[in-house]
């Protein structure tokens, strides 16, 4: 890390952070006041989007159902395969809140930061303690992509979009094993949202995790004072880590 004045920020991104153990350790021996910004999608389009990237890189790889099953007639789901593993979001959160107290992290739905990146931007300033300098104007929807993107990018004077590995049409899987998953990531989806509903900035959507209709305990809120400084975060988990 970069040392950094009073008046500044230091941000780093790594997508693996989030889900790799040694992680929080590491980061709260270097700064306990790190914020956490950790951007997380529905689990099962996320694993398939992994898979979609790795498919792009590896033409030969095996079916997305021979990585995702060790059974799939028995509906036994491969914990150890990466592209599931990353979106057991609960079970990475528990680790990392052995380190950081939970309103030192803030979550970023991927799926609004599509439909309404302004929004989730917003809430990322104010969880930064930051003016809101970024806002709608800084957008357009560019129907091409299929995204959103930057009207103007500070270092240049034309728009910008992500690359094209951004934003890929997905390999098509079959309905059943979609909800094989569904069903497999239900109860770590519960988990994960009861345990954001504590957040002020609260901002997870329940039809992204399949948790509407479903019975969810709000916890009582965090027992840690506010935090007056932050830091860091993970492909849908993106990890930033921002350190003052
Ligand atoms: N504005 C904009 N333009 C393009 N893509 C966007 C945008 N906002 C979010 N996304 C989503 O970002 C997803 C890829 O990000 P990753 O999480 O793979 O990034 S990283 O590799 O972890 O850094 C990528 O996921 P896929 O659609 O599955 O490819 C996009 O849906």
């Amino acid at each position: 890390m970069p040392r950094t004045l009073e008046s500044q920020i230091t941000m780093e991104k790594t997508p693996s952070y989030f889900v790799t153990k040694e992680t929080p350790h590491r980061i709260s021996a270097m700064s306990q006041e790190t914020k956490l910004i950790v951007v997380v999608r529905d689990p099962v389009t996320r694993a398939i989007s992994d898979y979609t990237q790795t498919l792009s890189k590896t033409p030969d790889l095996p079916s997305f159902q021979d990585l995702a099953f060790r059974n799939q007639t028995l509906g036994i789901v491969d914990m150890s395969w990466n592209a599931i593993r990353i979106g057991l979001y609960a079970l990475h959160l528990e680790n990392w809140l052995r380190y950081f107290p939970l309103t030192q992290i803030h979550f970023v739905s991927g799926e609004r930061l599509i439909t309404d990146p302004a929004g989730e931007l917003s809430r990322v300033q104010d969880f930064l303690g930051l003016k809101r300098i970024v806002t709608d104007k800084h957008f357009y929807f560019n129907r091409t992509k299929g995204f959103p993107c930057l009207k103007k990018p500070e270092s240049s004077g034309s728009p910008r979009c992500l690359g094209k590995s951004k934003g890929r049409t997905h390999v098509q899987i079959d309905r059943d094993a979609i909800e094989q998953l569904r069903d497999f990531y239900r109860p770590y989806n519960v988990k994960f949202y009861e345990m954001s509903l504590s957040l002020s900035q609260h901002s997870l959507n329940p039809q992204d995790f399949q948790v509407e209709g479903v019975h969810v305990v709000r916890p009582p809120p965090p027992r840690w004072p506010p935090c007056r400084h932050f830091s860091a975060a993970t492909h849908f988990s993106s990890f930033l880590s921002m350190h003052r």
